[in-house]
C-alpha cells in the first residue's frame, strides 16, 4: 500500500467544526440547503509538520451526517495513526476522505483542469452564465426536476438558445423526474445536441434499470451521480454494465485509495464534483481529480460564487476558538 511507510508515525490530532451561508440557496430536488457545515480536521506529525482534512458530508446524497461526524472526530484519541485511519469504517465516507487526504497532503498547485461553473435553478441560471462566461467558464450545469416541468421546459429554451455556441451544458435533476419527464428531456437535449454534453441523474437511485433503458434509447449522455455516491454503489453499477457516465464526489465518496485503485484497473468515464468544500477539500479533491481524470471533460467545481470569500486567515482564527 501506498502509505504503509508512515505506518510507525503517530499524529497529534485535532479538529473544528465550520459552516458558511451559501450566498445564494441551493435548491435542487431533495430540498433547499442553507448552510454548508463542515470539519477541518488537522493532523500534526513528531516532525512538526502541520496537515489538513476537510470532512463535508451530504447527507441527503447517503454519506454520513455532520452529527455522526462530529461524534467520531470526539471518540478519537488525541494522538492518532495511519491504523486507525485505515480503519474509519465505510459508514463515515467523508471522515475516510478528509483522514486519508490529510495522511498524503501535497503542497497546494495549481491543476491543469477546466471547470464547469454551476447555475441556480430556476430563471436566476439565465443571468448568472454570463459572469461566468466573462470569467472563462465554457461548460456549465443547470439543476431541473425543481419547478413544474413546462415552467423548467420553457426556461431552458431561453437558456440554450442564448448560450454561445461553443457553450455546453449539463443538466442536473438529481434523481427528481418521472420516467416520462426523463423522456420529455431527453428529446428535448436531443434536438441540441451540440450544445448538450449530458444529463445527471435523471431518475431516483433504485431506477437504475430504467435509467440504462433511457441511455440506450436517446442520443443524450446520461451521467450517474447519487447512483454512485460511494465505492460500493460505483462497483454494483460497473458491474451491471453501466458505461455512461460517472459522477464523482471526492468529499464524500470515501477511501481517496480506493478510488485511485478502482479508477487505474476500470477505464471510466468520470467527472468529478464538488460537495461544496472549503480549499481544503477542494485541494484533495482537485488532486485526486488531475491524477484520474482520464477524458477532458470540465470538473464540477465551478461553484466558488456560491460563497462569499474567505480571509486568508481563516483557518488559523478558526484554531484559536474553542
Ligand atoms: O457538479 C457540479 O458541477 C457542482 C456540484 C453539484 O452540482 C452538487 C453539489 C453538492 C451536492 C450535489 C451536487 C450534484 O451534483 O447534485
Ligand atoms: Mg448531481
Amino acid at each position: 500500500m501506498f502509505f504503509i511507510w508512515k505506518s510507525f508515525m503517530v499524529y497529534q490530532f485535532s479538529f473544528r467544526y465550520f459552516s458558511q451561508k451559501f450566498t445564494n440557496p441551493i435548491i435542487t430536488n431533495h430540498g433547499v440547503w442553507e448552510t454548508r457545515e463542515c470539519i477541518i480536521i488537522r493532523l500534526i506529525d513528531a516532525k512538526n509538520n502541520v496537515s489538513w482534512g476537510e470532512i463535508s458530508p451530504i447527507s441527503w446524497f447517503g454519506s454520513e451526517t455532520i452529527k455522526q461526524a462530529l461524534d467520531f472526530c470526539y471518540q478519537l484519541p488525541k494522538a492518532i495513526t495511519q491504523e486507525i485511519i485505515l480503519a474509519i469504517p465505510d459508514n463515515l465516507p467523508a471522515c475516510q476522505f478528509a483522514f486519508e487526504s490529510a495522511l498524503v497532503m501535497e503542497k497546494a498547485t495549481n491543476f491543469n483542469l477546466t471547470y464547469s461553473g454551476l447555475l441556480s435553478a430556476g430563471k436566476l441560471a439565465l443571468n448568472q452564465w454570463g459572469n461566468l462566461w466573462e470569467q472563462g467558464y465554457k461548460t456549465f450545469k443547470w439543476k431541473i426536476g425543481v419547478d413544474e416541468i413546462n415552467q423548467e421546459l420553457e426556461i431552458f429554451d431561453l437558456l440554450i438558445s442564448s448560450l454561445p455556441t461553443s457553450a455546453k451544458l449539463r443538466l442536473d435533476a438529481n434523481g427528481g423526474l418521472t420516467y416520462q419527464e426523463a423522456e420529455l428531456w431527453l428529446k428535448k437535449c436531443d434536438q441540441f445536441s451540440s450544445k448538450i454534453e449530458f444529463i445527471e441523474q435523471p431518475l431516483p437511485v433504485d431506477k437504475f434499470r430504467e435509467m440504462q433503458e433511457l441511455s440506450n434509447s436517446y442520443f443524450t449522455t446520461i451521467a450517474l451521480d447519487e447512483s454512485i455516491a460511494n465505492l460500493h454503489q460505483l462497483e454494483l453499477c460497473f458491474q451491471q454494465g453501466w458505461r455512461g457516465i460517472f459522477v464523482i464526489k471526492p468529499g464524500i465518496f470515501g477511501s481517496p485509495f480506493r478510488l485511485k485503485e478502482f479508477c487505474k484497473k476500470h477505464q471510466i468515464d468520470v467527472v468529478f464534483s464538488s460537495v461544496f468544500e472549503t480549499e481544503i477539500g477542494r485541494q484533495a479533491a482537485l488532486q485526486l481529480a488531475a491524477e484520474l481524470s482520464g477524458n477532458n471533460r470540465a470538473v464540477g467545481f465551478g461553484i466558488n460564487h456560491f460563497f462569499q470569500p474567505q480571509e486568508s486567515n481563516w483557518l488559523e482564527s478558526l484554531w484559536k476558538t474553542f
